[in-house]
């Protein structure tokens, strides 16, 4: 497994063209631009952590059914720090970094109580947000950088913190039909409490073409809620939107604010300061886009940890949403490097496997309902919410397929009623061996698989004027662990999971974690540079944000 993990990984500065076998379709045109772990081992050092690698932009660009492939290590000061000085020296999710080796015991008191409150890794690896015009790399700190999505440079860094009071913040936006962002964070302990913030970013500002004058400076609060807990508030990963409506789950897989500020005088990661409290609940808060207030019947279900939200929606007076939930928090925990090594196999089993649950919540309470009376009146769904004694709503969700992880779903379906669920299947291990089509309908799959090949997060892109939800491709980067196999980006027929095409490349990709797919053709694909007089109208191509 050290093939797919543990081995740094090179960079392809070079666009290569890759070796297409099968037809791409023609009308297929634009770059799939992606982000993952790359490198865990600087000079002499290691990270502990997967989700801790430095973080490697990849990008096909596919034109007239030809693809091109090129990577390049981000360039955020983390990286280049750490370069410089030939091991690791910033701190990352699973690994706790020293930058000055101190002599004695005082200069080592000093410089532990100079990082009481750290300053978190600009490290963005987890995936890639449109903010307008702009791209940036994204990972869950108050960090993200700007990123130029055709050369794949790094471009500037920016603080959340300078637009809207957040210390984290998901690597999983939202966008509408405009390309306006959404997204969610937390202020901890700010001015004496801990809330979830969130936040837009508009896709234009009104000075939009005065140069440093992006979006994220007419970022606005969207709506604020209440930490439960002030030193406790929950870890969250994403979240979801319906047409009027959003939905965050505080779940008791929490952040130990205590923990976290003598997390470095103790010698221990982040990680080590999450923790999953299986007695508490997880509560369901709902937020009213159009008072842009939470709703106030209290709704929550049992523990659990949920990474990814896949879709949500509306239906009869209901809210209905769609996560892959874990019955515990092992799969951070799986992904130590020290158990992706060699009996990968005996040490990777999930202890609770991932399961899509859908849950419906009813967006208007008769308070006059029985207690312990099923509030929820779906044909749709068996999922219940439950009136409860003091007004609470238990919600009890339908157990909809189990052994799948990484969702996407066709974006223009993005808080409506849909019907496909594309995603990696994973069974007893965290890593995907499959790409499957899900139909909540039907509940019946598709997928598609080969012998020693682990597809990355399958991406849906819309044929132009589709009517039908799976009209599209799938697009997945595959690699293997057979040597003698290359690296290959996967093309299926979303409707059938025939495979259309794939385009080998010879070089050294890694399996990565997300991305988004930017359509257009108005770029130089060989140079792979916009040439100066269309580079205007490749970026208006590219700032559509469904992927
Ligand atoms: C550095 C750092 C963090 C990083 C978390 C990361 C990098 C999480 C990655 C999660 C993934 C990839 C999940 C996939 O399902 C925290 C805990 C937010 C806060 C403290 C500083
Ligand atoms: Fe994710």
């Amino acid at each position: 497994m050290d093939i797919l993990f543990g081995r740094n990984k090179k960079e392809q500065l070079e666009p290569v063209r890759a070796r297409v076998t099968g037809k791409i379709p023609s009308w297929l045109q634009g770059i799939l631009l992606r982000n993952g772990p790359g490198m865990h081992t600087v000079g002499e050092t290691k990270y502990n952590h997967w989700f801790d690698g430095l973080a490697l932009l990849h990008s096909f660009t596919i034109r007239d059914g030809e693809v091109y492939y090129r990577s390049k290590y981000l360039r955020s000061d983390t990286y280049n720090a750490n370069i410089e000085a030939n091991r690791i020296v910033v701190s990352e999710f699973g690994t706790m970094a020293y930058p000055d080796p101190c002599k004695n015991i005082f200069s080592k008191a000093f410089s532990y109580l100079s990082h009481t409150i750290p300053d978190f890794t600009d490290n963005c690896l987890i995936n890639i947000m449109k903010c307008g015009e702009d791209c940036y790399a994204t990972t869950e700190t108050n960090y993200i950088r700007r990123i130029n999505p055709l050369t794949l440079e790094t471009l500037e860094k920016v603080d959340y913190r300078k637009y809207v009071a957040v210390n984290v913040a998901t690597s999983h936006p939202h966008y509408d039909a405009t390309g306006n962002v959404l997204n969610i964070g937390t202020s901890i302990v700010d001015k004496g409490k801990t809330k979830y913030v969130i936040f837009k970013i508009p896709a234009t500002a009104p000075e939009d073409g005065k140069k440093g004058r992006g979006p994220l400076k007419h970022t606005e609060v969207f709506c604020s809620i209440a930490s439960r807990s002030l030193l406790s508030p929950s870890y969250y990963h994403s979240f979801g939107v319906t047409e009027n409506y959003v939905v965050f789950l505080e779940q008791p897989f929490r952040m130990d604010i205590l923990k976290m500020a003598t997390a470095y005088i103790r010698g221990v990661s982040w990680a080590s300061c999450l923790a999953f409290h299986g007695e508490d609940k997880t509560y369901i808060h709902v937020i009213d886009q159009r008072t842009r207030k939470p709703v106030l019947s209290k709704f929550y279900t049992d523990p659990m940890v949920v990474f990814h939200h896949v879709n949500a929606y509306e239906e009869d007076g209901c809210l209905v949403f769609d996560v892959i939930a874990y019955e515990d928090s092992s799969l951070y925990q799986l992904f130590y490097l020290a158990h992706l090594n060699e009996d990968f196999e005996e040490n990777s089993r999930l202890t609770s496997v991932p399961t899509l649950k859908r849950f419906a919540v009813p967006l208007h309470v008769d308070k006059d309902a029985d207690v312990g009376s099923n509030l929820i009146k779906l044909a749709s769904t068996t999922a219940r919410a439950l009136k409860e004694k003091d007004d609470q709503i238990y919600c009890q969700p339908e157990l909809l397929c189990k052994g799948l992880e990484l969702p996407r779903i066709n974006y223009a379906y993005n808080g409506k009623p849909y019907r496909y669920v594309f995603a990696a299947e994973v069974q007893w291990s965290p890593i995907p061996t499959k790409v499957i089509k899900y139909d909540l309908l039907t509940k019946s799959s598709l997928s598609w698989g080969e012998a020693h090949c682990w597809p990355a997060e399958p991406l849906f892109v819309p044929t132009p004027g589709a009517r039908d939800e799976d009209d599209g491709i799938i697009l997945s980067a595959i690699v293997s662990t057979d040597p003698q196999k290359l690296p290959f980006l996967l093309v299926l027929d979303a409707k059938t999971f025939t495979e259309l095409a794939r385009a080998s490349v010879d070089v050294d990709m890694h399996l990565d974690l997300h991305g988004l797919f930017i359509p257009g053709t108005a770029w130089d694909v060989k140079k792979q540079t916009p040439s100066q007089e269309e580079q205007g109208r490749a970026v208006d191509h590219g700032v559509a944000p469904r992927t």
